[in-house]
């Protein structure tokens, strides 16, 4: 799908979100239309494999493993104190989901962490949400401490397993486990 512009926009959510295009590179948002309650999921539907791009999300540890999301909802920019979560943690693909992580009113953007599903990611930013725990560079979890992530209401599983495999101390490595005694 092309990248949605101003001229022409035909909203891939009537009613829920909209675009706020905004003129500058990546500038844009995407905004919720109604309020929105914690835990209010909206399914995500017409993802298509490709490449890690700036605009796909990861669903899992494997190098192929990225979509893009084809809609506006790729306008959801990043927080360090995110409302909404792209949870694409269950083997079933239908039940892939947006999900408010608090209650989101009518008008305020939506944003989701990043690191929440990417592990390195292919456009790393200096983030300019302003929130208060904001970390600074956005570059994927491979770059933080599992305490910064876990301060983030929803981390990928497939994220958590790979940080635990990254914290573990050497001789504690699978593959250095001698078999001989
Ligand atoms: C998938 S796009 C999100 C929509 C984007 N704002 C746009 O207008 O196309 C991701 C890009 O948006 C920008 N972005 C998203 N969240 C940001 C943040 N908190 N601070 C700075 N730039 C951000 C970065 O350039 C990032 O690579």
């Amino acid at each position: 799908m092309a990248i949605p512009t101003p001229d022409g926009y035909v909203p891939s959510h009537p009613g829920l979100f909209v675009v706020d295009f905004k003129p500058g590179e990546y500038s844009s948002s995407l905004i919720a239309l109604k309020d929105l309650l914690p835990g209010a999921e909206v399914p995500l539907r017409g993802l298509t494999p490709s490449p890690k791009k700036y605009s796909t999300l990861q669903y899992g540890p494997g190098p192929d493993d990225h979509v893009e999301l084809n809609s506006d909802l790729l306008f959801v920019n990043h927080s360090c104190e995110p409302n909404v979560a792209f949870d694409l943690s269950s083997s079933d693909r239908s039940q892939w989901n947006l999900r408010a992580l608090k209650s989101i009113r009518a008008g305020e953007p939506l944003t989701f962490f990043y690191p929440s599903t990417e592990w390195q990611m292919d456009q790393p930013f200096e983030c300019r949400c302003g929130a208060p725990s904001c970390i600074g560079k956005i570059s994927g979890a491979v770059a933080l401490s599992k305490d910064t992530l876990l301060q983030r209401h929803f981390i990928s599983p497939w994220v958590l397993t790979k940080v635990a495999e990254r914290d573990r101390p050497p001789d504690q490595h699978a593959d250095q486990i001698s078999t001989e005694y």
